[in-house]
């Protein structure tokens, strides 16, 4: 198997990006959304990996990827840098505050992630039979996500992968950043945990495929396979903890992803 490289994650600093960089697009409203109550964070693989199926509903993505399209994504590779990753599809990528923030508090995001975060785990009441407190919920949640969730990354990244396109085997790196919370009046020490991918379409391939290291119970594990859903959510563990992972090529149709990552405190 090749090395793995590292994906380019690193986000610009807003002080120091070039004066090309983009401006903030004039994104749809993400409106309407399911109610936040029939959605729920579900763990694929517990502490690694967790989805939330329609967190965007389908017609609302339709929307969003004809939005996408009059963006001006641009094609990659130019040559990748000597240990950067191997992909191939067209992106664009914005500093927005704003934007993330909406993604964050204003859809499920925030509550699924806090205060109901292990809901439905089999392990989410006390040993009288009652419920964990909401409190109690985001202590747990804080030792899966790393620390105290602050919000999304402002680096917010666009892909499309057409039909022969795909993003080869790497490990996503944390970042660290400073990063002002919504209700706080200054900016906090903060660092990226988790990537956070929400697929716009479904197509044929292009499956995001995470390979489990071999342990010494399971020699060789399966790679876990996430097929692309329209407006759904998928989390995976970032930095130190990463499992190796790709975007399978896209054999029919156009897989459209929206990228950022999940902010801690540090
Ligand atoms: O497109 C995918 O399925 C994977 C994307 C990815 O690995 C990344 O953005 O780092
Ligand atoms: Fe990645």
């Amino acid at each position: 198997m090749p090395k793995a490289k590292k994906s380019d994650s690193k986000p610009q600093k807003a002080s120091t990006a070039a004066p090309s960089a983009p401006p903030a697009p004039n994104w749809p409203p993400l409106r309407p959304l399911l109610p936040a109550e029939d959605l729920a964070l579900e763990a694929l693989v517990p502490d690694q990996i967790y989805l939330i199926r329609n967190f965007l509903p389908s017609s609302l993505c339709k929307s969003y990827a004809s939005f996408l399209a009059s963006l001006p994504l641009t094609t990659t590779p130019g040559k990748p840098k000597k240990d950067e990753a191997v992909r191939v599809n067209d992106r664009f990528q914005v500093q927005d505050a704003r934007f993330a923030e909406t993604l964050w508090s204003g859809t499920a995001m925030k509550e699924l992630a806090t205060t109901r975060f292990g809901e439905n785990d089999e392990d989410a009441y006390t040993s009288d039979g009652e419920p964990l407190s909401s409190k109690e919920r985001e202590f747990k949640a804080q030792k899966v996500w790393g620390g105290e969730p602050l919000g999304l990354n402002p680096n917010i990244r666009i892909y499309r992968y057409s039909a022969g396109q795909f993003f080869a085997q790497h490990y996503d790196e944390s970042n660290a950043l400073t990063f002002l919370p919504q209700s706080a009046t200054k900016a906090v020490p903060a660092r990226t945990t988790w990537t956070l991918l929400i697929y716009l379409t479904s197509c044929s391939g292009g499956e995001t495929i995470f390979y489990p290291d071999p342990t010494r119970e399971n020699r060789n594990p399966e790679p876990i396979s996430v097929a692309p859903e329209a407006g759904m959510a998928l989390l995976h563990r970032h930095g130190d903890h990463c499992m190796l992972h790709e975007g399978a090529e896209v054999t029919g149709g156009e897989k459209w992803v929206l990228r950022s990552d999940l902010v801690v405190g540090r």
